[in-house]
């Protein structure tokens, strides 16, 4: 494998990563339902959402392990198996590729023997922050340290666009936090990072821009705070007899109301002025039996996708 044009040098124009119309069937399954997406060079992008959204499969099509089934993906101006082959493209994923036995840096080592032309192996290791592990069995490491080693192991062929898949699943507090301060001062010096995860705080804190996936659609993209407005609200039920569309209107009118869904005398209300809403209902219609629940991001998900109809 041959490493040429490293991020820097690229056309800043191009994208790291375009999908157009990107879907995936596997049999009857649909994960995948038509994704659009262009990632500037330089970003720092967390890919947010329940099981079974569609974000490995999304992530696998970006690295050329799957092609669309209609749709097409390309990395930095590329089919993504280019990309690939010309070492712009690494991936950290979950599990897998370690040897106990033998130590970080020796495993780096191996890694780094593979490719044709690697950063080196000193600077890997710093930049993973395991230096001062560098000496350790894999087999005595932490599961955070394991994967500050994978990333290490990414980071050799210098790639313009890192990947990684939920890397930090199982990991406590701490190690999630030293994990991703690695990454995200990495990130600094330019590199294009997408990553996986099923954690609103970890997108939050360590991405510049949030998709949120669900049932294989882009549902909203924003920054952390325009997500995290999403997953703050609430949603309102009550029963209401003879509500027009003149009091809709208005109650769609208040501030924070973000969606009115109206089932027969069912009316529930997502916002983020519940008291507002409540109060509106209580004393300008004849709502009853009103409930107020918070909504986590789970059913901000489902509702957002119109799943939980
Ligand atoms: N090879 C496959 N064959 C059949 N169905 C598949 C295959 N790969 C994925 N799926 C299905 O496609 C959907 C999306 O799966 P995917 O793994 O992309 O979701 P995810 O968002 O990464 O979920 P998780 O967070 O649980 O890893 C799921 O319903 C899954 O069962």
């Amino acid at each position: 494998m041959s490493v040429v044009t490293p991020a820097r040098t690229t056309a800043p124009a191009t994208s790291a990563v375009r999908l157009d119309a990107v879907t995936k069937s596997f049999g009857h399954v649909e994960a995948v339902r038509g994704i659009d997406l262009d990632l500037a060079q330089g970003e720092v992008v967390a890919f947010l959402g329940p099981n079974g959204a569609g974000k490995t499969t999304t992530i696998d099509m970006v690295l050329g392990l799957s092609r669309p089934t209609t749709g097409t993906a390309q990395v930095l101006g590329r089919t993504p198996r280019d990309a690939v082959a010309h070492g712009l493209v690494s991936a950290v994923m979950q599990t897998g590729g370690l040897l106990k036995d033998m130590t970080v840096r020796e495993t780096v080592e191996y890694t780094a023997s593979l490719f044709a032309d690697t950063m080196p192996v000193d600077e890997a290791l710093r930049d993973a922050g395991i230096e001062a592990i560098a000496g350790r069995k894999v087999g005595k490491c932490s599961g955070g340290e394991q994967q500050r080693l994978r990333f290490a192991m990414a980071l050799l062929p210098d790639p313009a666009l890192l990947l990684l898949d939920e890397p930090t699943t199982g990991m406590d507090v701490e190690g999630r936090r030293t994990f991703w301060n690695a990454v995200r001062a990495d990130a600094e010096r330019g590199r294009t990072v997408m990553f996986a995860t099923h954690y609103l705080e970890e997108a939050d804190q360590y991405a510049d821009r949030i998709v949120l996936i669900a049932n294989g659609r882009i549902v909203a993209d924003g920054t952390g705070s325009e997500i995290r407005a999403l997953a703050a609200g609430r949603t309102v039920r009550a029963s209401v007899t003879g509500f027009g569309a003149e009091t809709e209107a208005r109650l769609r009118a208040i501030d924070g109301v973000d969606a009115v869904d109206v089932r027969g005398e069912q009316i529930l209300v997502h916002t983020t002025e519940s008291d507002a809403v409540a109060r509106f209902l209580l004393t300008e219609t004849a709502a009853r039996d009103l409930e107020i629940t918070s909504k986590n991001l789970e059913e901000a998900f489902l509702s957002l996708t119109g799943e939980d109809q």
